[in-house]
């Protein structure tokens, strides 16, 4: 771990991304990489680059990747990781993880985030705030678990799969890889094909 942070990305989610950074009060500088020229500073740090400069600062700084597309966010974190980054995880103070938790690299878990005993949560993830991930789930890599999203217990979610926001998963179900699940819908039953589901209980609508 470095004593500077870079985060890659100055948009909404990257604002949040900062604080929690800052939150945390592990590193004593955090600044933003950006590829929009205009943004110049964001929640009041500074914007020092744009992504394809990250090697110059690679050897002084963590990384992290707040993109919330899910495909661009590991396509940032897969050149980082190749490079050997140093890529941390962000959990905010005001979130509660159990015994027997692994959280790999680059994922950030936000304000009121729970995550119960014996759960797995992949690499570049978002817990987005107020989200819950009960006992003994596996969540895949480059998942986005949106806000006020609740997973019950033993939940399988694949890799790069977005939970849209207040969505809810009942236990002992299995989605597969990159599925979106939409606002506020209810999935009861295992997800085996690739997607964007709605509704209660959720219907394929693409
Ligand atoms: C901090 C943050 O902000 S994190 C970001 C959180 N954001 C989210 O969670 C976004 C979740 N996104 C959604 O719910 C979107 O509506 C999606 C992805 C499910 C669908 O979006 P699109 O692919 O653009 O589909 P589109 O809007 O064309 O909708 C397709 C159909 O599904 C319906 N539909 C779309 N979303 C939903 C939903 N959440 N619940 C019920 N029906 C829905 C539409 O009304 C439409 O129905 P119709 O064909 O009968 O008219």
């Amino acid at each position: 771990m470095k004593n500077k942070l870079l985060i890659i990305g100055a948009s909404g989610h990257g604002k949040v991304v900062a604080d929690i950074a800052l939150e945390m009060g592990k590193w004593e500088k955090v600044a933003f990489l950006d590829d929009n020229p205009a943004v110049t500073s964001c929640l009041g740090l500074d914007v020092v680059g744009t992504s394809e400069d990250f090697k110059k600062f690679i050897d002084d700084y963590d990384f992290f990747v707040a993109i919330g597309d899910n495909d661009i966010r590991k396509k940032v974190y897969q050149k980082l990781e190749s490079l050997s980054a140093s890529i941390p995880v962000l959990i905010h103070p005001g979130a509660v993880v159990g015994r027997e938790v692994l959280i790999e690299c680059g994922t950030v878990l936000m304000a009121g985030v729970i995550v119960n005993c014996n759960t797995r949560i992949g690499k570049g993830c978002i817990l987005n705030t107020g989200s819950t991930v009960d006992h003994d789930n596996l969540i895949g890599d480059f998942v986005h678990v949106s806000p006020g999203v609740h997973l019950a217990g033993t939940v399988i979610v694949g890799s790069g799969s977005w939970l849209g926001v207040g969505s809810v998963i009942k236990n002992n179900v299995s989605i597969c890889e990159g599925i979106m699940i939409g606002a506020g819908a209810v999935v009861v039953n295992d997800i085996i094909t690739a997607g964007v589901y709605v509704g209660v209980p959720v219907r394929r609508v693409k």
